[in-house]
């Protein structure tokens, strides 16, 4: 009996089994030092670039670029072109774009504004365009995150501006009407709804189901389908929801995965959301103009008299000089002077002949057209 429970550890077959991957984990720490070595002599670099930008500072100047969203988007772009595997392309990006963060951690700290609190998407989004090393600071409104990046409060801030199944946050347009603030880049999430409870909950009492109103409309099939009798309460964000579930014992709430790491909660039926696809857009929105990275948006905000023929004259530019529109938003103007107020998205950057001549020619027929700022593509 004893004999033969030695044997499977004694056979050939096995120790060969171990010889191989101890030579396959030496192999692991030899690359892993490499790594290493190599992470920090990048790091290195980026700490010479620190110095070099702050020397090329003039007196009187504004303080140096130290982040710089399209060399950043031109960095991921190539990781993802060379990349041949194993890993996933993206994860493969992911680990750049911590490695990127973390570089310019070593320059300078940046600060980053959103829409809180913290646990919601725009959180979530904040991390996916910047990675871990920044600091961020949740506000309770869409015109706060716009205010404190004006101020100087911040370097940056996020903002939602669109979903693909709920359509425009028209609270973002509307503030950039009346801002000087620029784009300075975009983020897409994909976003996953998750029906949560807490330790208190009890789940055959469950009467009233919390969530921000656009999550609640996100999931109103499979909410008709599977709790149909249940209250669905709006509340101010997600991650509200997800706090106030904790206190109470016939309560859940649909939220994002971060909001239930926050508060502890358990995910009982993940992915509830009714659109396989639906993801949110969010803005980067800063104080400076963004350099061409080589595949870019720009948007524009242009005002139009009414009148026969408007939106063919305003889109007619766009056409002839080959340009790719992505997105195009009716808002009512502010005040009765104009009819008509239009978000425009489009491909390439203001610095592109073909662009210039398009603006100069809308900036001929509209009332106003403001440049809200060309800006990297999303990579990720
Ligand atoms: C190193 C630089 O500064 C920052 C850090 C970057 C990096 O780690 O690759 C890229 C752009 C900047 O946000 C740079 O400007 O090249």
């Amino acid at each position: 009996m004893a004999d033969k429970k030695k044997a499977p550890s004694a056979s050939t077959e096995s120790s060969a089994d171990t010889e191989e991957l101890l030579a396959l984990r030496d192999q692991i720490d030899a690359l892993d030092e490499q790594i290493q070595q190599l992470i920090s002599d990048r790091a290195a670099c980026a700490q010479r670039v620190a110095e070099v930008k702050t020397r090329a500072r003039q007196k009187g100047d504004e303080p140096p670029l130290f982040y710089r969203p399209e060399r950043e988007a031109q960095v991921l772009q190539r990781v993802m072109a060379r990349h041949t595997g194993p890993l996933g392309q993206e994860d493969m990006a992911r680990l750049f774009r911590e490695i990127m963060s973390a570089c310019l951690a070593l320059e300078n700290t940046l600060q980053v504004a959103y829409l809180g609190p913290e646990g919601t998407f725009t959180q979530q989004a904040v991390i996916k365009h910047f990675g871990q090393w920044v600091e961020t600071r949740p506000l309770i409104a869409i015109d706060e995150v716009f205010r404190d990046v004006e101020a100087g409060a911040v370097n940056y801030g996020v903002v939602p501006v669109e979903n693909s199944t709920e359509g425009v946050v028209n609270h973002t347009l509307d503030t950039f009407l009346n801002s000087n603030l620029k784009i300075c880049g975009e983020v897409e999430l994909r976003i996953h709804q998750h029906l949560m409870i807490g330790p208190n909950t009890r789940r055959e009492a469950i009467s009233r189901i919390y969530s921000h109103q656009q999550s609640l409309a996100q999931c109103r099939k499979w909410l008709d389908a599977h709790l149909p009798h249940v209250e669905r309460v709006p509340v101010s964000s997600n991650a509200d929801a997800a706090r106030r579930v904790n206190t109470e014992w016939n309560a859940a709430a649909i939220a994002g995965s971060m909001a239930a790491e926050l508060y502890d909660l358990e995910i009982i039926s993940p992915k509830i959301e009714d659109q396989p696809d639906n993801s949110t857009r969010f803005l980067i929105i800063g104080r400076e103009s963004v350099p061409r990275s080589g595949q870019d948006k720009t948007s524009i905000i242009v005002s139009m008299r009414n009148g026969p023929g408007v939106l063919f004259s305003l889109l007619e530019p766009f056409n002839r000089h080959g340009i790719d529109m992505t997105r195009l938003e009716t808002r009512p103007a502010p005040s009765g002077t104009w009819a008509y107020v239009f978000f425009i998205d489009f491909k390439g950057h203001m610095d592109d002949d073909n662009v210039q001549q398009a603006l100069r020619d809308v900036e001929e027929r509209a009332v106003e057209v403001k440049r809200l700022g060309s800006y990297p593509m999303a990579v990720l």
